[in-house]
């Protein structure tokens, strides 16, 4: 198998640089007809496979709302990665996991380990333990050809606290996890394995001109963000390795699986600049 980032490369060429979000927020299920339940939710998420599946580069369930629902929830997940991944389609689990190392290393495991019910091509990590706390998480995914994105500058208003803080170097403590993140993709040919998330809602962004990675960026649509921020953080020589991704906006539409493939193309035309 090749490594996660050549193969995420290869799909933004195919079918351009657009992440979707599975988050089955029960307001969404509401509007959808469908019941606040584990059958609701697996109806939610059957539709969403239908509509997304082989329409974008990566398919990110948000792992959150599926858990709100204990057992149930967690195997309508299973079922909903793997479906996805048995067709070819990248799947990134926004699981956002941090931990002391020991306890990354099991979070790892959940996610990227070829044994696992719930593995993933790739998880969205938080380096706020300390990045080296990732080690057991990058090791793993290095070895199973899958992939991490590490949040580094993230949406939230409330983020900028800790990531925006300056350390003794004058350097930012986000842009230490990005360019932790570049370290680790070195050498590598086309994108390497460990990405970062940036916010497009943010005022300014670390430099990312050295990563040589993917840079998910959400915070597109609802909360604010639109192509001209994407253009604006990123700059020009990064264009290429950037994953606009949305969620809410594209879910509103649903739950005709019609409606909701025009709101992915819609939202892919608004980022083929991405790929000029
Ligand atoms: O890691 C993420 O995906 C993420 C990072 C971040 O900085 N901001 C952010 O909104 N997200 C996730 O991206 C999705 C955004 O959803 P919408 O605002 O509905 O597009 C949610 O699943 C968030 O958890």
């Amino acid at each position: 198998m090749k490594d996660f980032g050549s193969r995420l490369s290869g799909a933004m060429a195919h079918r351009g640089a657009l992440c979707v979000g599975i988050d089955p927020h029960p307001e969404l299920l509401r509007a959808w007809q469908l019941p606040v339940t584990p059958e609701g939710l697996e109806q939610f998420a059957e539709i969403c496979v239908e509509a997304f599946d082989g329409e974008v580069a990566m398919i990110k369930p948000q792992v959150a709302f599926f858990e709100a629902f204990g057992s149930a929830g967690i195997a309508v997940l299973e079922r909903t990665i793997s479906v996805l991944t048995a067709s070819g389609t990248l799947v990134l689990a926004d699981a956002k996991r941090g931990d002391i190392g020991s306890t990354m290393a099991a979070y790892a495991r959940s996610w990227l380990s070829e044994d696992s019910p719930l593995r993933s091509d790739a998880v969205t990590v938080s380096p706020y333990l300390g990045f080296g706390s990732l080690e057991p998480a990058l090791t793993l995914a290095h070895n199973t050809h899958r992939g991490v994105f590490v949040i580094a500058a993230t949406s939230n208003p409330e983020g900028a606290q800790v990531q925006s803080a300056t350390r003794p170097d004058g350097r930012t403590v986000g842009q230490t996890v990005v360019d932790e993140a570049a370290a680790r993709n070195a050498g590598a040919h086309h994108l390497g394995s460990v990405g970062v998330v940036v916010g497009a809602t943010l005022g300014h962004a670390p430099d990312l001109g050295k990563l040589n990675g993917p840079i998910l960026m959400p915070g597109v649509g609802v909360q604010g963000g639109g192509p001209d921020d994407v253009r604006r953080l990123v700059g020009d020589s990064n264009l290429k390795a950037v994953v606009p991704s949305v969620s809410r906006e594209i879910l509103r539409a649903g739950p005709s699986v019609t409606a909701l493939r025009d709101a992915v193309h819609k939202s892919a035309e608004d980022f083929a600049f991405l790929q000029a």
